[in-house]
């Protein structure tokens, strides 16, 4: 299903004060905004999926599951900087005829969170029942419950922190070093950096997966194997994969937008704006995952008032949040079931 595009006629600020003309935000809704408007499930989601929820978050969105078009109004935006539908670097700056690309302003979650507070206004939405994200799609939708608190009465947060760790910035900037190493990053083209890019998806990947997945899914059947190995030829295929969806210049933004991800900017600390959020709260937790490691969930389950807290037992490391989709389901039916501050609900084991 291709996504609506809602075009934005005024102009676009950003946090930095830099200025967008012509912003359209690319968009998929699911089901019908009830009488009482009281239904909506919004979900944010992370650095290279789409709008299209449906499609990405199998088992957790669609008839049947719990997120249920039949029950709820689902709405999914692509962020911006994105190129699913969303004013990308690769798209038209209507003031110069010509694509952005490296002259794309830089921005924030902060600003990520402007651009869906624009669309729920366009939509109708002054209450969201559900806001839920992962990995950066967790940052967006902690920014938006401290921004708009009463907007928001249900939160969930993934896998995510108040603020990006050295270690993830770390990360990202030796993914952008790999971008920039291809020096047709800087000619400017829809395919520029693509080989750069392909290098970068396969050091992210070592972040989203651990030892023991790679253990359990590219072990060699033979001892007699010298090269060519599973794991290798999986690096570079999945690499090649996101070259085939992504560009490097959406890519080289959006991990800046992860590093500069700071909720206590310009709010007297990250206790303090943590201590904003009036939504009730669940914070899960993966245990397996080194990028955003579960100490970080657990101080956000600290510092936000109303929060409960989940441990989801996974091998999958960061990606656990796309993949466990059943034992969130558990999660889920636990905190709805609840209204006590603090629970700390039942470990989910998932292998
Ligand atoms: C427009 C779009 O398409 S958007 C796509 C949606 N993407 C998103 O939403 C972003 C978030 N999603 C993701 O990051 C991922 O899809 C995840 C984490 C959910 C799952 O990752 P996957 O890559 O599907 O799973 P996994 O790591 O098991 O790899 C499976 C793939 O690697 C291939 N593979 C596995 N082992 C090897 C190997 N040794 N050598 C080469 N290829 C291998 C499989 O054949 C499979 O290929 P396929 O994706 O073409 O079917
Ligand atoms: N695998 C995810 C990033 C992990 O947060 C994505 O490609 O969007």
């Amino acid at each position: 299903m291709n996504a609506e595009i809602f075009k934005y006629t005024d102009t676009f600020e950003f946090e930095s004060g830099r200025q967008l003309e012509g912003l359209e935000i690319g968009f998929h809704t699911y089901g019908r905004l009830n009488k009482e408007k009281n239904n909506v499930v919004w979900v944010c989601h992370a650095l290279t999926a789409n709008s299209d929820v449906l499609d990405w978050w199998k088992g957790l969105v669609g008839t049947g599951f719990f997120f249920n078009p039949e029950e709820h109004f689902i709405v999914c935006a692509n962020i911006l900087g994105s190129p699913y539908g969303t004013t990308s670097p690769l798209s038209i700056n209507p003031v110069t005829g010509q694509p952005y690309y490296l002259a794309y302003p830089q921005f924030t979650t902060r600003d990520m969170v402007k651009a869906h507070q624009l669309l729920a206004d366009h939509l109708q939405i002054s209450n969201i029942n559900i806001l839920i994200g992962g990995s950066l799609g967790g940052q967006q939708a902690m920014e938006w419950a401290i921004i708009e608190p009463e907007r928001i009465k249900n939160l969930i947060l993934i896998a995510t922190n108040a603020k990006h760790s050295p270690w993830g910035i770390a990360f990202n900037e030796s993914q952008r070093l790999a971008i920039t190493a291809d020096r047709t990053f800087y000619a400017n083209t829809p395919d520029g950096g693509q080989k750069g890019l392909k290098a970068a998806r396969t050091i992210a990947l070592l972040s989203y997966r651990t030892y023991k997945t790679y253990g359990i899914t590219q072990q060699e059947e033979s001892d007699d194997v010298q090269d060519d190995y599973r794991a290798s030829t999986y690096q570079s295929y999945q690499g090649q994969k996101l070259v085939n969806r992504f560009n490097a210049y959406s890519y080289w933004y959006l991990t800046k937008v992860m590093d500069s991800h700071n909720v206590g900017r310009g709010r007297h600390g990250v206790d303090k704006a943590l201590s904003l959020i009036k939504a009730k709260t669940l914070v899960i937790g993966i245990s397996s995952d080194v990028l955003f490691p579960i100490e970080e969930q657990q101080y956000l389950f600290r510092h936000i008032p109303k929060a409960a807290f989940a441990e989801l037992d996974s091998f999958y490391g960061h990606d656990g949040f796309l993949i466990e989709t059943e034992a969130l389901t558990n999660i889920f039916t636990s905190f709805f079931k609840t209204d006590v501050k603090g629970k700390i609900i039942e470990l989910q084991r998932t292998a």
